[in-house]
């Protein structure tokens, strides 16, 4: 089947879905107070038409298109039906947003087939299918030669037309587009729109906002839905503009862009026209171009009729140029993937991400590698040395301030960098926020417990540690729960605080996590209320498991040079009991350490969930 008999397939198969709201009105509290935003505006979005929303900054754009998509439902009043059926918005639309977000390590092509796979199961859509529909995709959209480009790589067009066409995947029925030809230069912003009536033409219900569009631009549009003071002050064609304008009084200069002028009016260029222009908009003869012969028609029949008749002449839906419908066959029903198979897709990008980002790989391991040596040789024979002692907990407090600071705050800075691109991904239905966490968690996991197993083998050798492997297993265990702990409070404070505060939290609460360890003041010389706030430091926990694992289990005594007199260290269980750590129990400690590591991501995961939803 050639690629021009598929498209002509599909294009039977977008659905035809009107949006249609009525008295929707939406209110937000500033400060104790209630600020109308949308004052019961009415209006119909009609499938095979591109719809422009413009108005002046704060006019409630965004707004609109925010409940539309149904973003905001909070203060949301009035009725919203897509289609025949009052079906949720979320489930059919797809929003792009103003801003393109992408993983930049991405290939334009590896985004487009992860997006296929995400969107599509395997059964609705075989392999070859999917690089088949992704070949139109972007050979349509004029991307084939970026096919190698990293996304962040592309030009702020093209990043549009990327964000468009991975939309397009999964052939949607209602698109919305938030300033799509925002920071597009005029030639760019004209093949934007171009592109977009060309979807819409093909019986998709296509929805933008829009500011300032060129007279070219501005006449691409089917209608055009002004917004001022929360009011719609125009619902029509652009080609009805100047004659709407005119019932007012207001007359549209010769030469003068229409849609200048519309935007002048309606921002009070020439006085507050807005009671006016809203009661005019009212009247449904805007909606439809009309030959000349058409108003005496038009002469004495109510706005029902009128919209009955144009409805009738509207007829089918143009075909202006070629198809973009993507060649998929439109006999097969397209179905998403199981939710298992997303996980799996998203560990998959988590790992390529991961191994493509050398600072988090390469560079991370190179540091840890380098600090161990460090520390092994600062502390030398710490371990086996009965003078050293003191020390050699002070090694041990070191490997576990070392590791919980280094894993904290890169995943404190995670989310923060990531929750554009998850926000869209969820909304647009490419996976759920549960799938997305989980994949996060899987494929995060692996790497602490590598990166913390090669810090603390170096240094537990150089320090001389008792070459026991029991030992060495749960000295291990500690640094890899630690630093699992770590991640988990970093990711939550990164869900909670922006970067700038959560740095400056997280490292306040590392010094007092550090000053509550137990080493830096004993724990048997703190004050009750002080030693009860020790149970909340992790690290006091970690340091403790440390000292347990070295020094516990009938350790035999530790060497003292011979030109030494006294060592008061000489037995392990003088070093337990001087530190208050003789009745500690290791398996209490791990335990402990993963109830906090466990509240850390459940947490995080429902601050994730709230922010994605604010
Ligand atoms: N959650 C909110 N809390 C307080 N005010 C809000 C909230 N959401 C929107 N507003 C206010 O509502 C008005 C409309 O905002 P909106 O973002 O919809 O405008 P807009 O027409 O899209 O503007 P622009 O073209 O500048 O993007 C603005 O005055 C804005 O400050």
């Amino acid at each position: 089947m050639t690629l021009e008999s598929h498209g002509k397939l599909l294009k039977e198969r977008v659905k035809p879905i009107d949006i249609q709201f009525k008295d929707l009105s939406y209110q937000v509290q500033v400060q104790k107070v209630k600020k109308t935003i949308l004052k019961g505006i009415s209006g119909t979005f009609r499938s095979g038409q591109l719809t422009a929303i413009m108005g002046p900054s704060g006019a409630g754009k965004s707004s609109l298109m925010n409940i539309l998509t149904g973003l905001t439902t909070k203060g949301v009043n009035g009725n919203i039906q897509f289609g025949d059926s009052p079906t949720k918005s979320r489930k059919i639309c797809c929003y792009i947003m103003q801003d393109d977000h992408f993983h930049s390590w991405f290939t334009v092509e590896e985004t487009m087939l992860l997006a296929a796979q995400l969107k599509i199961s395997n059964d609705s859509m075989n392999m070859k299918e999917k690089k088949m529909l992704i070949e139109h995709l972007l050979d349509t959209l004029k991307l084939s030669q970026t096919k190698s480009t990293r996304a962040g790589n592309l030009s702020g067009g093209q990043k549009k037309r990327l964000s468009i066409a991975l939309e397009l995947i999964d052939n949607p029925a209602v698109l919305f587009l938030d300033e799509p030809t925002t920071g597009l230069d005029s030639s760019a912003s004209s093949d934007t729109i171009q592109l977009l009536q060309t979807l819409a033409n093909e019986g998709r219900t296509i929805v933008c906002t829009i500011h300032q569009p060129s007279s070219h631009v501005y006449s691409l549009f089917n209608q055009i839905y002004v917004l001022s003071q929360g009011c719609c002050t125009y619902q029509g064609t652009p080609h009805n503009t100047i004659e709407f304008l005119k019932t007012v009084g207001l007359e549209c200069p010769t030469y003068h862009n229409p849609a200048d002028f519309l935007l002048e009016c309606v921002n009070g260029d020439y006085g507050d026209h807005t009671d006016d222009l809203a009661a005019a908009a009212r009247q449904p003869k805007w909606r439809y171009d009309y030959d000349a012969e058409q108003p005496q028609h038009l002469d004495g029949l109510n706005g029902v009729q009128i919209v009955k008749m144009m409805e009738s002449k509207r007829g089918g839906v143009k075909q202006l140029s070629p198809s973009i419908t993507p060649p998929i066959s439109a006999t097969k029903h397209v179905y998403p993937p199981p939710e298992w198979m997303r996980l799996w897709l998203l560990i998959g990008r988590c790992h390529v991400q991961f191994f493509r980002d050398w600072t988090v790989t390469y560079l991370k391991l190179a540091v840890h590698i380098m600090c161990a040596i460090l520390i092994g040789l600062l502390y030398g024979d710490s371990g086996s040395n009965a003078t050293k002692q003191i020390a050699n907990l002070g090694s041990f407090t070191i490997h576990n301030t070392y590791l919980w600071y280094t894993t904290m705050m890169p995943g404190l800075l995670r989310f923060p960098q990531e929750i554009s691109i998850i926000k869209k991904e969820t909304f647009n239905n490419w996976y759920k926020l549960r799938t997305y966490y989980m994949a996060t968690l899987i494929t995060s996991t692996p790497v602490h417990i590598i990166f913390s197993m090669t810090y603390i083998t170096i240094a537990y050798l150089m320090t001389d540690q008792p070459f026991e492997i029991e030992r060495y297993a749960k000295f291990m265990l500690t640094a890899v729960v630690v630093t699992i702990c770590a991640d988990g409070l970093g990711v939550l404070l990164g869900t909670i605080l922006n970067p700038i505060n959560g740095t400056f939290v997280g490292a306040v609460l590392t010094c007092f996590m550090l000053i509550f360890s137990g080493f830096l003041i004993l724990l048997t010389h703190m004050s009750s209320l002080m030693r009860l706030l020790s149970y909340l430091s992790p690290i006091r926990y970690a340091l403790e498991s440390m000292v347990l694992a070295i020094y516990s289990n009938n350790r035999g005594s530790i060497y003292c040079p011979m030109d030494v007199v006294y060592c008061h260290f000489k037995n392990a269980s003088t070093v337990l009991r001087s530190f208050g750590m003789e009745n500690g129990n290791f398996g209490m400690n791990i335990l402990i350490m993963f109830l906090q590591l466990s509240t850390f991501k459940g947490l995080a995961y429902v601050m994730l969930k709230r922010k994605l939803r604010a």
